[in-house]
């Protein structure tokens, strides 16, 4: 998954966010250099106060006044610091939440190919703790690295205008720093990335925990999810410790090594001294320039560290942004000159990119009339949601074509085709609002306020979803994450109720009414025969009821349809056909609508809520 990028070239994929904010960005820069500028200053006013003071007959007054700029110097280095922080840190929050809302738009972009292979705590860690990260780094990390380097050097070329003999101590003591930091470098930026990507992991495994907090209760799996996730933190402890001994050895050479530079200068600038090569002044001068930037030296690593970590966050956000959306509008989009719904297959097969060789659709031909209702029949596994799936191109066909009205669907705007088909499927997703809202998610904009109402009303009648307005808060009622507290069949309702309110001219159906009772599926299909009478429905049918309330059926068999017909007709002719339609499920396979629309009505507010 991670491709190999040089530093550079992933750090500079951060200039167009940063743009807008460089002229900020230089100024804090410019505001912490000059702070090292005065902190490197603050030594040479200490070698005259020094030599001043040990002059003899030296003026009490020179020493006053050093020791006043010394003071000076030290409150504008705090002042400049501060100066630093409050160019920097709101841009980088701007950054950071710009950057955070383009990753989300694309998510919502990318394919269902996209999400079906990526984990969602991989890409949850990426828009929330990577990019906190990244802003850390910006507003602190990236200028504190530049400033660093620049002090250092600034520093080093002081002491050797200082003492050319001193200087040659300290640069030695740098060779093996460089030569250690560049093997850290490697090291680390392999063990940052591997930390991130781990914890991406254990994000997902948080979220697929919670998700199915149920499954595991039920089946009393907690104690093994337990084990799953421990072993999971383990492992990134373990990398978090090896990212922690990179750091910690490098910081030990970068803090060493001077100090026994520190040592041997100390005694080659006290030899020096006594042979009145050097004053006392420019000696004590050359130590302080050298603790001045003994800090930034300590800080190196971390530094350096901030800066591979923040590379792999960069390769890692971009590795997302640059995965391309192939389900696109065509420059110039089509539409049909009258939309009527003819939905038609022609040779269409189809394959997961993730098994191109194992087409789960294949060669399929069929032509659903305008207002028809077409039921896909096969046994389980058959291709049927694939097939489904291809209408609203949720996935691109792999050869052949699907029309609408004679239009290619890669010729609709995307946007477009998306209105004019509508899905529900079996397993419903709702979001964390009201009723309402999840209904009305699809509904054609800019309706007024009082045919929206009245859609709105109709719809819930249609879907046979009354049970809203027996919620406290009626259809305004919050269904909270994923709509847990409503029924599986209420779910679906709700999920129904929602792809009618689109007014599709196709609406594909893949066996969302799986969990009601068939008096409720009954009535449902009744009212939606009525309401979207000119709809071009495709269903995919698991019970013979619904099977028998379609104009006619297609049977699937291994990603083929091998017969076309009304129920009747291929009940006597195909003896596949009976096959299925007897294994079919007959009886209803949850009660629950039913009984929970009755109780809701006598029930008070907590009890339906939970
Ligand atoms: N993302 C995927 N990558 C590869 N294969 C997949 C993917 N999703 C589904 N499949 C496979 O595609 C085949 C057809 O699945 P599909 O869901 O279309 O069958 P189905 O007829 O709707 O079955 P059911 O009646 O059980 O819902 C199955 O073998 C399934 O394992």
């Amino acid at each position: 998954m991670a491709k190999q990028t040089s530093f550079f070239s992933s750090i500079s994929r951060l200039y167009p966010h940063v743009r807008p904010i460089l002229p900020r960005l230089v100024m804090g820069l410019l505001s912490a250099l000059l702070a090292s500028v005065v902190a490197l200053t603050i030594p040479q006013v200490l070698r005259v106060l020094v030599n001043e003071s040990l002059r003899p007959g030296g003026s009490a007054d020179a020493v006053w006044t050093a020791s006043l700029v010394i003071l000076g110097l030290g409150v504008t280095e705090a002042g400049l610091v501060a100066l630093r922080r409050q160019f920097v840190i709101n841009p980088a929050t701007t950054v950071e939440t710009r950057m955070r809302v383009s990753l989300y738009d694309h998510l919502q972009d990318l394919t269902v190919s996209f999400h079906d292979r990526w984990g969602s705590g991989q890409l949850l860690s990426r828009a929330m703790t990577d990019l906190n990260f990244l802003r850390r780094w910006m507003a602190f990390g990236a200028i504190m690295l530049v400033v660093t380097t620049l002090t250092v050097v600034i520093g080093v070329v002081v002491m050797f205008t200082m003492s050319w003999q001193l200087a040659l101590i300290f640069l030695a003591a740098a060779v093996p720093i460089m030569v250690y930091g560049f093997r850290f470098r490697t090291r680390f930026s392999k063990v940052a990335r591997r930390s991130q990507d781990q914890a991406g992991d254990l994000a997902t495994t948080v979220e697929e925990s919670v998700h199915g907090i149920r499954v595991l209760k039920a089946f009393g799996r907690s104690r093994e999810a337990l084990e799953n996730f421990n072993g999971q933190a383990e492992e990134l402890r373990r990398t978090e410790i090896v990212k922690a001994k990179h750091l910690a050895t490098f910081s030990l050479v970068v803090t060493l090594l001077p100090e026994l530079a520190l040592g041997a200068g100390l005694v080659v600038g006290v030899l020096l001294a006594s042979t009145g090569e050097l004053s006392i002044g420019a000696l004590v001068a050359f130590f302080a320039t050298a603790a001045v930037i003994a800090t930034p030296v300590e800080f190196s690593g971390l530094l350096l560290a901030m800066a591979l970590n923040a590379k792999s966050v960069l390769d890692r956000h971009f590795e997302v942004m640059d995965s391309v959306n192939t389900i696109t509008s065509p420059a110039q989009p089509r539409r049909p000159a009258e939309l009527k719904g003819a939905l038609s297959f022609n040779s269409v097969t189809f394959a997961y990119e993730d098994a191109p060789d194992k087409p789960i659709v294949k060669g399929i031909s069929l032509a659903v009339e305008p207002g028809e209702t077409m039921a896909l029949v096969g046994i389980t596994g058959s291709g049927k949601s694939a097939l489904l799936q291809l209408v609203p191109r949720l996935y691109d066909v792999t050869e052949g074509a699907i029309t609408i009205d004679g239009v290619d669907l890669r010729e609709f705007s995307v946007e477009e085709l998306r209105t004019v088909v509508a899905v529900a499927f079996e397993d419903t997703t709702l979001f964390s609002s009201s009723v309402r809202e999840n209904v009305m998610l699809g509904a054609p904009a800019g309706l007024p306020a009082e045919e929206r109402e009245a859609s709105f009303e109709q719809t819930l009648d249609v879907a046979q979803a009354h049970f809203a307005y027996s919620l406290p808060d009626g259809p305004d009622t919050l269904i909270g994450e994923e709509g847990l507290s409503l029924s599986g069949g209420q779910r679906q309702r709700i999920a129904l109720a929602r792809a009618i309110a689109a007014r599709p001219r196709v609406l594909v159906l893949d066996d969302p009414l799986s969990a009601l009772d068939v008096h409720t599926e009954e009535r449902i299909e009744t009212r939606l025969r009525e309401v979207l009478a000119d709809t071009t429905t495709l269903i995919v049918a698991h019970r013979p009821s619904t099977v028998a309330m379609a104009d006619r059926v297609a049977l699937l068999e291994g990603g083929r349809i091998t017969a076309v017909g009304t129920h009747t007709e291929l009940l006597a002719a195909n003896r596949h056909y009976r096959h299925v339609i007897a294994s079919l499920d007959p009886e209803p396979r949850d009660l629950d609508s039913d009984l929970l629309d009755s109780e809701l009505s006598g029930l008070g507010a907590e009890e339906v809520s939970r």
